[in-house]
């Protein structure tokens, strides 16, 4: 069985060059189109790889607003094709103009038919292996998603972080995630669920942190119609609703030592009573946690109960931040590129110095500020590939600053901010680090707005 002949969309509305270029070549399917419209019902029906294009179109043949709103329209239908423009003008200016909308090549009118056949053949050549390359691309990304509920990842230590996941998921034993913000605590919580024989059972997730105190009890445990004012029914609380299933606890650290008794009670005893009510009612919920504080710490200085870090931390996994995984910056990048490419078709790549940025980057706020930056310059880029500008990740490179002024806060700014995030935040440590006194590091933070 031969494989089907590769297509070829020639746009041309001279019929004498239609002709001419109908029968040049060998080896392809050819079709041909004379003005726009033809071209886009061609580029519909037949979705050829390459298109050679005039921009000299009807109704505007000795201009080139027809070839471009073409070449726009191809872009914008199908990103991927390789657009040869072909332009009769001897201005170099159409053709660069082309190349900056996203042409891939261009050739100058009178036409050599070898030296066109070249081209041709290059831009086949060229959409095959990057064909090969989208395919592979989204053949890994299926492959580490399959491994674990949709976690990417390449490194060692993220991948050491999904077996023991996967291998704590089907034991009974409390799970505490550690890492910093946007690491994927809450993501690697749902695998567990969904890799443990709860999986068909409720996941349900609680931010500690994000709810006040005086309802974080009703949250949890749930109260009785009647139990305070305003409690117009009785409510299911999370760890009753997550029955059968687990409940994620996020931001553990911030629940306060009162609730904490009642927490380990629920532990050793698998019965919690909601508020207002007398009944001790039996429930059966896996409990997982995560903090970004330093629990030991807290333990240290009263604020955790031992007693509870035990129940609920049989088993810690520690994540490590995205500056630690050399490789998955890149690799996360393309996987959002894919995951929001409906938000802008017209967007397909990342550009060379966008790359560069993204693995330098340091990341402070994890795959979560990656994944919203990506989704930011997807929807603000210009091209079709991303930029590291469109990522705001060029501050430093190119623009000219202002005044030297700026130039000094900048580098106060970054400096100031390695010295606290090394040492924990500690001012006196910072200001040792950087040789100054700790009232002028003060000072220097509250112009520069910056926290501890
Ligand atoms: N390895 C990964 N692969 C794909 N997406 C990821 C990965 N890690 C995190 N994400 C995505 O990044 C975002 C942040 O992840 P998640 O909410 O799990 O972090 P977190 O550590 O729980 O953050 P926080 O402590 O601030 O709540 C989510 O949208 C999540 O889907």
């Amino acid at each position: 069985m031969t494989a089907p002949l590769r297509k070829l969309l020639i746009v041309e509305d001279d019929p004498g060059l239609q002709r001419q270029l109908r029968w040049a070549y060998d080896g392809y399917d050819i079709h041909v189109a004379s003005d726009r419209e033809q071209a886009i019902a061609v580029l519909r029906a037949e979705e050829p790889d390459v298109v050679t294009l005039d921009l000299g179109l009807p109704p505007d043949p000795d201009g080139t607003s027809e070839g471009f709103a073409a070449l726009e329209a191809i872009l914008a239908l199908k990103p991927h094709t390789k657009v040869v423009v072909a332009s009769g003008h001897a201005a170099l200016e159409s053709p660069r103009s082309a190349i900056a909308a996203g042409a891939w090549d261009f050739y100058q009118k009178p036409i050599d038919i070898d030296e066109l056949g070249l081209i041709v053949a290059r831009a086949f050549h060229v959409h095959a292996l990057e064909a090969e390359n989208r395919r592979l691309a989204e053949q890994a990304q299926t492959h580490s998603q399959s491994q674990l509920g949709g976690l990417i990842t390449a490194s060692p230590e993220m991948l050491k972080v999904m077996r023991t996941i996967e291998r704590v998921a089907a034991a009974d034993v409390s799970v505490m995630l550690l890492g910093a913000s946007g690491t994927g605590k809450e993501l690697l919580a749902r695998a567990l669920h969904d890799a443990s024989p709860r999986a068909n059972r409720a996941f349900v997730a609680i931010n500690c942190a994000a709810i006040p105190e005086t309802l974080l009890e009703s949250e949890l445990f749930g109260h009785e119609k009647g139990a305070f004012t305003g409690a117009i029914r009785t409510t299911l609380g999370k760890i009753e609703q997550a029955a059968g299933g687990t409940l994620f606890l996020d931001e553990i650290g911030d629940v306060p030592l009162a609730l904490q008794v009642k927490l380990l009670r629920f532990l050793q005893e698998r019965v919690i009573e909601r508020i207002g009510g007398r009944q001790q009612i039996a429930v059966d919920t896996r409990i997982v946690t995560a903090t970004h504080q330093d629990i030991d710490a807290m333990i240290g200085d009263g604020r955790f109960r031992d007693d509870l870090y035990y129940r609920l931390a049989e088993i810690v996994v520690r994540i490590p931040s995205l500056a630690e995984r050399p490789g998955d910056p890149g690799l996360l990048a393309r996987h959002f590129l894919h995951r929001f490419a409906a938000l802008n078709p017209a967007v397909v790549s990342l550009a060379p110095d966008a790359v560069a940025a993204i693995e330098a980057w340091r990341w402070p706020g994890n795959v979560r500020e990656l994944e919203n930056r990506m989704k930011r310059a997807i929807i603000m880029a210009d091209g079709k590939a991303i930029t590291a500008a469109d990522l705001d990740l060029d501050a430093a490179t190119d623009a000219l600053p202002i005044n030297l002024r700026a130039v000094r806060e900048a580098a106060d700014r970054k400096v100031i901010r390695q010295a606290l995030a090394r040492t924990d935040g500690n001012i006196s440590s910072s200001a040792r680090l950087l040789g100054i006194s700790r009232p002028t590091l003060y000072d220097l933070m509250k112009s520069y707005d910056l926290q501890p």
